[in-house]
């Protein structure tokens, strides 16, 4: 028995070790917690600098959508106020050139339609009735239209309708008949016929003009002329479009007459058009095309009507992926991604040398997985706002002056203050295939002791060329906070590196990115606190690939968890929604013209090395890695007799994380799978 003062000192330890547990517990990271994210997008600066309007976008638990109003921030007070409330989704901010009104798109009547509001009164109306979503809302700059793209559906009847069906007779739903190259999209699903146009709309409402009415897309992001006369939009205007899928050119319409002017014609795209304040220049983005797996987006410019064009990037190693004038047209700012993190660069128009990086901070747009994603916004005065990234908090408004970035939301503190989240450190090492430096980050469990020994999970990023970065990672978060050490890596073949390290991989892929990822988990072993028994792999899309690939190759993974993959290169570009762009820049010749080729880099070709637990995880609506590949892979595997499952998501596109939800189920499988895995090691 035992005396009472024993049984209190018990008690009170029992008590605090509830207390301990209780509170350790709360402060982890659950996957219910994706709920309570928040981030900012669509980030428009005023021309006085005061303002940054933008997207508050949030989590409805009850609709499992991602949802959004527009706020505004003052720059200098940091007082935030809403533009617009309500459960929909208010996007696409797109400020008057008085910067009295600002038009955006909202979900609020059901179909997205175009509404504008007067910010000093507040007032607000809907400006359209449309029966397809508009997509980029520009303002003239004499302020009375804007320009904006919509689909419009070319209704064709179906070449064969049955006759005899009795009144009221239930037959089966009539056959889909598909003649189009591009008949499914990731995310947008089984595709209407038609195409995407421009549209005038008065800024006072009204029924919209259709400005463009041919058979080509010539929707997209446009840019008007000084005169309010004129409009500037990239397209694909060429013979066999579908089959050249980068052929994009930039285009001049005179919206008087609507005759249509080619500006540029180089084999390769050029996009973006960005007319520069004074009416002289357009600056652009594109390059040649040299079929490869990769290409830099190369800064140009070129004079109003096309001539004098010239490459303003071409010692920057890098890829452009936004542009914006300087109000005085001496200068463009840029954004690129360098070494996983997004830059905002000014480049002056005289000369390429001349370019000074104003912030390394841009992100946190990419809650998901942790890949470089961010926008920045330039006013009339030079003023720069950015969606600024943290490794431990999803996108905030910021604000960058004289190369100094002040934060001005705090978009998560009550979401993710109290928590304890995996602390992300970056790492570089050497490839064993040849001692290429290598980039990564290691994220440590909440309450990290490096004397203890901990289990690894090598998460792979997709694209396959894409960068992961220090950036805020729900998944990356979330399968770190139960105890897990997580790396994640920039292998060869990943962007920001430049543009030989992406080419790395240019038609030899899966190849030494395999080996600098095997590298990453012996660098993570020799540091003594990873158990070298329990080592998880898990990537998704082009990761699913790799992980795929890689216990083709070795056993030494204690389970994998395969999502979204290609696992037959052949079958792949056969059933991917962008076809006509995957066998010809991530292949020399078409899958049948060699067989062989395609299958060297399958993973199903070494399915029979496999003894890995493999749990594989894939959306059925996903139409750029589509399903069947998850169905051949788990079919091989049961084949071979090794322990595997497949986990199905209805509905979800390629982009999983899309309904919270889902994204909370992937991960959840992931970390049980590891979980069980793990506890057959401790068995062991
Ligand atoms: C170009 C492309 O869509 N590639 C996919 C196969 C892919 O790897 N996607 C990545 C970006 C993902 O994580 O979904």
């Amino acid at each position: 028995m035992m005396n009472a003062s024993v049984s209190r000192f018990f008690g009170v330890i029992f008590g605090l070790c509830c207390l301990i547990s209780i509170s350790v517990h709360s402060n982890t990271l659950k996957s219910l917690d994706i709920f309570d994210i928040e981030y900012a997008s669509d980030l428009v600066i005023s021309s006085d600098g005061d303002t940054v309007y933008f997207v508050r976008h949030y989590m409805d638990i009850q609709s499992d959508r991602k949802l959004g109003n527009i706020w505004s921030v003052n720059t200098k007070t940091k007082q935030m106020l809403p533009v617009t409330t309500g459960d929909h989704l208010d996007y696409a901010p797109a400020l008057s050139p008085s910067g009295d009104r600002l038009a955006y798109i909202s979900t609020r009547t059901g179909k997205p339609q175009i509404f504008v509001t007067w910010l000093s009164s507040g007032k607000t109306a809907k400006l359209t009735n449309l029966s397809s979503a508009p997509s980029n809302l520009v303002w003239s700059p004499n302020g009375n239209s804007i320009a904006f793209s919509m689909f419009v559906s070319e209704s064709k009847p179906a070449p064969v309708s049955l006759s005899g069906k009795p009144k009221d007779a239930k037959w089966a739903d009539a056959p889909i008949y598909i003649d189009d190259v591009y008949y499914r999209r990731d995310g947008g699903g089984y595709t209407e016929k038609g195409s995407t146009e421009l549209f005038l709309l008065s800024s006072q409402g009204g029924t919209p003009r259709q400005l463009t009415q041919d058979e080509f897309n010539n929707g997209g992001a446009v840019s008007w002329g000084k005169d309010s006369k004129t409009l500037y939009f990239s397209a694909n205007r060429g013979e066999n479009r579908e089959f050249t899928p980068l052929g994009r050119d930039i285009f001049k319409l005179t919206i008087d007459d609507g005759v249509i002017t080619q500006l540029t014609d180089r084999v390769g795209p050029d996009s973006n058009p960005k007319v520069s304040p004074n009416g002289k220049y357009i600056a652009y983005l594109g390059f040649d095309d040299k079929r490869a797996n990769y290409h830099n987006n190369l800064l140009h410019i070129m004079d109003i009507d096309g001539n004098n064009k010239r490459i303003l990037s071409a010692d920057l190693d890098r890829s452009i992926d936004a542009i914006e004038w300087s109000d005085d047209a001496k200068n463009l700012y840029i954004q690129y991604d360098d070494f996983g993190h997004t830059l905002l660069a000014k480049q002056s128009i005289s000369g390429s040398n001349k370019r000074s990086v104003l912030s390394k901070q841009l992100g946190g747009q990419s809650y998901g997985r942790p890949y470089t994603s961010a926008e920045f916004s330039v006013s009339a005065k030079g003023n720069l706002a950015i969606t600024y990234s943290d490794p431990s908090r999803p996108a905030d408004v910021a604000v960058v002056t004289n190369q100094k970035t002040t934060i001005l939301t705090q978009l998560n503190e009550d979401a993710l203050a109290h928590k304890t989240l995996a602390k992300i450190e970056e790492i570089r090492f050497p490839s064993s295939a040849d001692g290429k430096e290598i980039q990564g980050w290691i994220a440590y469990p909440p309450n990290f002791d490096k004397t203890k020994r901990y289990p690894l999970i090598l998460e792979i990023h997709g694209g396959p060329v894409t960068a992961y970065g220090p950036h805020f990672s729900m998944e990356i978060q979330l399968l770190a906070a139960p105890g897990n050490v997580v790396v994640y890596i920039n292998p060869r073949g990943s962007s920001s590196y430049g543009q030989a390290f992406a080419r790395e991989i240019d038609k030899n892929y899966p190849s030494k990115d395999h080996d600098d990822l095997m590298t990453a988990v012996d660098v993570l072993i020799e540091k003594g606190f990873i158990d070298p028994n329990k080592l998880f792999i898990t990537g998704g899309s082009g990761g699913g690939v790799l992980t795929a690939w890689a216990i083709g190759q070795t056993d030494r993974f204690a389970a994998a968890v395969v999502a979204k993959p290609v696992i037959n290169w052949f079958s792949f570009v056969l059933t991917a929604d962008s076809y006509p762009f995957f066998y010809q820049y991530w292949f020399d010749k078409k899958p049948w013209e060699d067989i062989d080729g395609y299958m060297k880099f399958s993973p199903i070709s070494y399915v029979g090395n496999v003894t890995t637990p493999t749990l594989l995880l894939t959306g059925e609506a996903d139409y750029r890695t589509p399903i069947s590949e998850t169905e051949q892979y788990y079919q091989a595997l049961k084949i071979q007799g090794v322990e595997t499952a497949m986990v199905r998501i209805p509905d979800a596109s390629h982009g999983i994380y899309r309904k919270p939800s889902n994204l909370m189920a992937k991960v959840e499988y992931i970390l049980w799978w590891f979980e069980q895995h793990s506890q057959q090691q401790d068995v062991k």
